[in-house]
């Protein structure tokens, strides 16, 4: 076909049937679970209950971006065939016949890659499968049998077309011309979890959207693929309906319907090298040369363009990056919110730029101690981190699955939170207490926020407040680089020593930015630290 697009930026319960009837509720799907949508009545003559279903499929599109498509007429003893030739394919002895088909440029119409990183864990084979189809030369029955299966899942996506366009409140053709699916540009990736030998990492495919329509995916045993809901939560796909498909919206989708049905992020999480998963995922965009941009029907004054229109060609060579995409989305987002017109007239100000992006801001509880003008710069990072629990504590690399330890390295007892390193564990309490009759500071207070509120509410004088929040400050950052350094250095220090730094670096930066006001009490006060 002589096209030059390449292939690798191409990829990276409820249930609606009539006898279940699941339709007559409404349309509120439990957030945690999967929409199943029954294909076959979305084409039903009882004009009523297709009404219905494509208003579940409205719902599913919208308010989740993936499903479970049952009853779409691929039958069973294909989806065997395909898992078969695949994992036949993929055999760990005949590695070198695969290796053929490694990257050689970036037009190649079939790639073989085998990447095992701590990025990425997978094998897998990607090949254009419309309006051409292409496969290994060296694999008979196994292009067979996949080109039974691409064949099939076309008739699919014309459907989903018409079905998916009365959705958006459009004639049954509306997807179908505007992505020109006659000469739909489809690319599969047949995937091994994890490649054939120990991975490297717990990512599969690291977090992503997809290009195109919609992508199919299909699997040979559950769990593994998780998707990142509206809602900012990850699910996992771990009962799939047997011989169903997922469908996960594509950034197509979104760009046509301006936003109305978004792609969804999502991610493959390989847990453990013994269990092996295969999945084909299969990419269904427009024709190359279909130029796709927000539609008409879908703009209006307060809803203008929010994605810029290209081919589909130019959008996979430009947009290999999903970062990419979003930040060029967030171009149109940020015209709807700023006039361009007085933002080019008016002079620059970072301010006024921070009220348009975030309106209603709210004011984050201790960001006066965070940002006290006494605090060395890069405490109060560290100190900003803190008090939104946003520092990489082993909890949270547990939940993201960086690490399997949630012991705290300083005192190897407790589980390593951010509440129990300031200050419940014994180590960093210690240093805490020093710091505290160093100061001369009475309070019990022994939590972070505890302490933010201590210098809040009390009428210490305002000097004060900024030395304790600045020596605050200096114990977090001390106590956090101390965590890193037993991890990434073996090296330890005790609680004497690190409040000595404490000492050190605040004195030092208290008197080379010495405040204007200080009362003769507090410079004596502070001259006896
Ligand atoms: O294998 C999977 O479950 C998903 C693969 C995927 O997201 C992709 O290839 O784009
Ligand atoms: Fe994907």
């Amino acid at each position: 076909m002589g096209t030059s697009v390449p292939i690798d930026d191409s990829l990276s319960s409820q249930c609606f049937t009539p006898n279940s009837i699941c339709y007559t509720t409404n349309n509120n799907i439990n957030a945690d679970e999967i929409p199943t949508i029954d294909y076959s009545v979305l084409f039903s003559s009882d004009p009523n209950i297709q009404a219905k279903a494509l208003d579940y499929l409205s719902t599913a599109c919208h308010n989740y971006g993936f499903f479970y498509l049952v009853n779409h007429g691929v039958p069973e003893y294909v989806f065997k065939s395909v898992f078969k030739a695949i994992s036949d394919y993929f055999e760990p002895t005949v590695i070198e016949d695969r290796m053929k088909y490694q990257k050689k440029s970036s037009t190649d119409m079939i790639r073989w890659e085998l990447r095992s990183s701590a990025a990425e864990n997978r094998e897998y084979l990607k090949m254009v499968t419309h309006p051409n189809y292409h496969s290994p030369s060296n694999q008979t029955t196994f292009s067979e049998t996949m080109e039974d299966y691409y064949t099939r899942m076309r008739e699919v996506v014309h459907g989903l077309g018409k079905a998916i366009s009365k959705t958006l409140g459009m004639e049954e053709s509306f997807i179908e011309k505007a992505f020109k699916l006659e000469s739909g540009f489809d690319v599969s990736a047949m995937n091994l979890y994890p490649p054939n030998f120990k991975s490297k990492g717990s990512m599969g495919v690291p977090d992503h959207t997809d290009p195109g329509f919609f992508v199919s995916l299909i699997q040979d045993i559950n769990g593994g693929l998780q998707i990142l809901s509206h809602q900012g939560k990850w699910i996992d796909v771990n009962y799939m309906p047997s011989n169903a498909i997922l469908i996960n919206t594509g950034d197509h989708l979104e760009i046509l319907s301006n936003g109305k049905y978004k792609s969804h992020v999502h991610r493959v999480v390989v847990d453990n090298n013994n269990v092996k998963r295969v999945s084909v995922a299969t990419l269904h965009g427009p024709s190359l040369d279909a130029f796709v941009k927000p539609m008409p029907e879908f703009l209006d004054d307060a809803l203008p363009p929010n994605y810029d229109g290209t081919t589909y060609k130019h959008y996979l060579e430009a947009n290999g990056s999903w970062y990419w995409r979003k930040i060029v989305a967030l171009k149109g987002l940020l015209l709807n919110l700023v006039d361009p017109t007085t933002f080019t007239l008016k002079k620059y100000n970072v301010a006024d730029g921070y009220k348009w992006l975030w309106p209603t801001v709210s004011r984050v509880k201790g960001s006066k101690e965070v940002w006290n003008r006494l605090n060395t710069p890069k405490h109060s990072f560290v100190f900003w981190l803190a008090i939104q629990n946003r520092l990489k504590t082993r909890d949270r690399l547990l939940r993201f699955q960086i690490t399997t330890d949630p012991s705290c390295l300083l005192c190897s007892g407790n589980a390593e939170t951010c509440e129990h390193l300031f200050f419940h564990c014994p180590f960093s309490n210690e240093c805490l207490q020093q710091i505290k009759n160093w100061l001369g500071w009475k309070t019990p207070a022994t939590s972070l926020m505890d302490l933010v509120r201590v210098i809040e509410k009390r009428p210490y004088s305002a000097f004060r407040k900024q030395v304790f929040a600045a020596a605050c400050a200096a114990l977090l950052y001390q106590i956090w680089r101390n965590r890193n350094a037993r991890l990434w250095q073996q090296k330890q220090e005790d609680p004497k020593t690190i409040v000595q730094l404490i000492k050190h670096t605040c004195k030092i930066r208290i008197q080379s930015i010495w405040p204007r006001k200080v009362s003769i009490g507090d410079t004596t006060w502070y001259s006896e630290l």
